[in-house]
């Protein structure tokens, strides 16, 4: 008798996920090595930016004071006393109808407050002398970066969690981290079943298919932030997955197997969790695609049964592996991120259970559209390459209109 399992909602699977996911620790790496990481900890400015008041412009520096006469039918002229570029400190003083000519960078020396560019004003010589003329009044402050005004000493720049995205380098260059904290990525193992797969180089035979879960799984986990370790395709033999799976779950921090998680004579990973010991969370989800998605744990370590269904396994992944991964990593939102977007076809199936249809959001005239595409089946392969989102069709609605709002799920989410 086939054994008849019980469904979960969605969100009571991603719950039970969410709740066992392990986190992974903080280590220091070089960073020049760090984007696409997540932070191990906060960044926080040890210093302020600017460290010091600096010249946004080519010009001079003048004292305000200096310039309250100044107009254009009544210029003032000043004399300009030194030059400094950006990385030079002028340490004399200025005193009254003086100017220093300063480059974009510099920091404004001592008793100066305002900067005028080269382009406002007149430059000559006098007596082996260099002077400017100055036709309008400067505000003091006009045209100075203050010290601390892009940011405060002691501000927290980033959260630990954050995405490092190549902002979060400048950042971090700034403020001097050489290593950066991150949190370790989780190596992800991969094994695929079935006694169809054949090897990419293979050619086609009666029968058989090549394996693409395992190549397109390698690259969801890069996606998601983890690193992947493949550990080959095998047979539907009982043993030989035993063995793998055992041994594979020794060496990763996550374990995820495609095929095999059905209720077929040769659908062994029901019977592969059992014989680890392994506590099954969940092995049926109230969806489409992916409803036989089953996760276990065992010391401490999930196990993601991934539908051999390319479709299927590539949805249970997102919705669930993604998620833990994230977890794994400590990111700030581990969960999935969701936009509102307008759906761009109709839709008219009905949906007994959560569906989520593979979909391209594009921009149309200032809004998002999300439009499926291709086949909607579990097992097809065509409609994995254009799509970066999921569009949610919940479970007890029917016939949706184009135009209708939906919610999608974002795959490109960084
Ligand atoms: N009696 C029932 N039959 C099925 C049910 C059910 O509830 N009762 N569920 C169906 C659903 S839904 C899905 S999804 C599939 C899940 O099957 P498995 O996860 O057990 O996967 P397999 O049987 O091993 O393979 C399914 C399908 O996918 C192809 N495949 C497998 N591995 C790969 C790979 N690495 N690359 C590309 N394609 C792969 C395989 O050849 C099969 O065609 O079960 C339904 N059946
Ligand atoms: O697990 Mo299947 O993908 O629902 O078609
Ligand atoms: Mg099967």
């Amino acid at each position: 008798m086939v054994e008849r399992r019980k469904s979960i909602k969605v969100n009571e699977a991603l719950k039970r996920v969410i709740k066992y996911a392990p986190q992974g620790s903080i280590h220091y790496i070089p960073i020049h090595q760090s984007y696409g990481h997540f932070l191990g900890d906060d960044l926080v400015a040890d210093h302020p930016i600017p460290p010091f008041d600096r010249s946004p412009y080519d010009g001079f520096a003048v004292r305000s004071k200096d310039t309250e006469a100044a107009a254009s039918t009544h210029p003032q002229n000043y004399e300009v006393i030194a030059e400094i570029g950006a990385g030079s400190v002028f340490t004399g003083k200025v005193g009254k109808m003086q100017a220093v000519r300063i480059m974009t960078g510099a920091q404004v020396p001592n008793g100066c407050d305002a900067v005028i560019m080269f382009e406002s004003v007149k430059e000559y010589e006098a007596c082996g002398k260099r002077y400017i003329q100055i036709k309008r009044r400067l505000q003091q402050g006009e045209n100075i970066s203050f010290t601390g005004e892009d940011a405060k000493s002691g501000e927290v720049l980033a959260k630990k969690g954050t995405y490092i995205s190549p902002g979060i380098v400048a950042l971090l260059a700034t403020f001097g981290y050489k290593q950066v904290p991150t949190s370790k990525k989780p190596t992800v193992g991969i094994i695929a079943t079935g006694s169809e797969l054949l090897e990419l180089d293979e050619e086609i035979q009666p029968g058989k298919i090549r394996n693409s879960n395992a190549y397109m799984v390698q690259s969801q986990v890069i996606r998601a932030g983890g690193e992947p370790y493949y550990f080959g395709q095998f047979s539907d033999h009982f043993t030989a997955c035993f063995e793998q799976v055992k041994q594979a779950l020794d060496q990763v921090d996550i374990l995820i197997t495609t095929g095999g998680v059905s209720v077929g004579d040769y659908d062994y990973m029901q019977d592969i969790y059992k014989e680890l010991g392994a506590e099954i969370l969940f092995n049926k989800v109230g969806m489409r695609p992916g409803s036989v998605t089953t996760v276990a744990k065992k010391t401490g370590k999930l196990l993601f049964g991934l539908s051999g269904n390319p479709s299927a396994c590539f949805v249970g992944f997102e919705l669930f592996t993604r998620p833990a991964i994230r977890k794994f990593l400590h990111a700030f939102h581990p969960l999935l991120k969701k936009e509102t977007a307008i759906l761009g076809a109709d839709f008219s199936k009905p949906n007994p259970f959560d569906r989520f249809v593979r979909g391209r959001l594009t921009f149309h005239q200032g809004k998002l559209v999300a439009t499926p595409i291709g086949l909607d089946k579990s097992n097809v392969v065509s409609s994995l390459g254009a799509a970066n989102v999921f569009i949610e069709f919940p479970a007890g609605t029917r016939g949706y209109k184009q135009g209708s709002e939906i919610s999608v799920i974002l795959l490109d989410d960084m």
